[in-house]
């Protein structure tokens, strides 16, 4: 339960979470390790981990030149859970694989969530998981006690109260439509949207999708629980050739600012 621990704890001290994205094996998985540290380190207080995948519909450039340069150095799912698992004996922060569908499903569902299980991982997003086919998926992570994290966008109108229901950790909600990426123009009615989504949400809600500096964190926190960094984190790590230090407090900055 250490994803609702996080939320409580930081509620008793009426904080926002914030949660950095990073996409594990770029540029190799021993400096994934020492990024989500230096996260930690920064302030971060849940970890999302990209698992890399070949066709990933849902991101947006840096995301995906950030995967292929992990696929190209060989990264595969059992090379990062047994990172993951490393990273776990570690620390204690929450952490959560962002994974596509077919990766699951290549890997065989139950082995996954079972793996995920044994390695300390809390929860999961599937970007391209349709609606009708979460079921099984749903049974088995609540069997191993894995957060299902659901990713709810502006459109989702009707069907929120739906996606949320059988979901636990917190619920994602993007900022705007389209792919993952630094664009600094959110959804026009962003803030009704995530209001309706906090009143129909009985678990966290976080926001995520082109945060990338201290004053869209500032202008989205109010409404939510936490907010959701990547493709900016992402850039700060090339911008500064994976210097920790740097990427440490650039964090800080972010989630707290300077
Ligand atoms: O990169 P951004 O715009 O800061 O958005 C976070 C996002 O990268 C991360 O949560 C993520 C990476 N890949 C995804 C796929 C679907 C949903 C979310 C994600």
């Amino acid at each position: 339960m250490r994803i609702k621990d996080t939320f409580e704890a930081l509620k008793v001290k009426e904080k926002k979470a914030f949660i950095g994205y990073l996409t594990a094996g770029d540029p190799d998985l021993n400096k994934t390790e020492s990024f989500v540290y230096a996260l930690e380190k920064g302030g971060a207080d849940i970890i999302e981990l990209g698992i890399p995948f070949s066709d990933p519909l849902a991101d947006g450039p840096t995301i995906q030149e950030a995967g292929q340069r992990a696929l190209q150095a060989g990264v595969t799912v059992d090379k990062i859970l047994n990172t993951t698992r490393r990273i776990r004996s570690n620390t204690n922060v929450p952490l959560v694989y962002m994974v596509y569908y077919n990766t699951i499903l290549i890997y065989g569902l139950e082995k996954f969530v079972k793996c995920c299980d044994e390695v300390g991982i809390d929860g999961i997003i599937v970007p391209d998981l349709p609606y009708e086919e979460r079921d099984v998926l749903l049974d088995l992570l609540e069997r191993y006690g894995i957060d299902f994290i659901p990713l709810i966008a502006p459109t989702s109108k009707d069907r929120i109260k739906k996606v949320i229901e059988g979901c636990s950790g917190f619920v994602y909600c993007v900022s705007s439509l389209g792919v993952t990426g630094g664009r600094s123009n959110f959804y026009g009615d962003i803030i009704p949207y995530l209001r309706s989504v906090k009143e129909l949400s009985d678990i966290p809600v976080a926001v995520g999708f082109g945060i990338s500096k201290r004053e869209d964190v500032e202008q989205l926190e109010n409404e939510v629980d936490g907010v959701i960094v990547g493709s900016a984190i992402i850039r700060k790590i090339q911008e500064t050739d994976g210097d920790t230090v740097a990427l440490e407090s650039y964090i800080k900055e972010l989630s707290e600012g300077a």
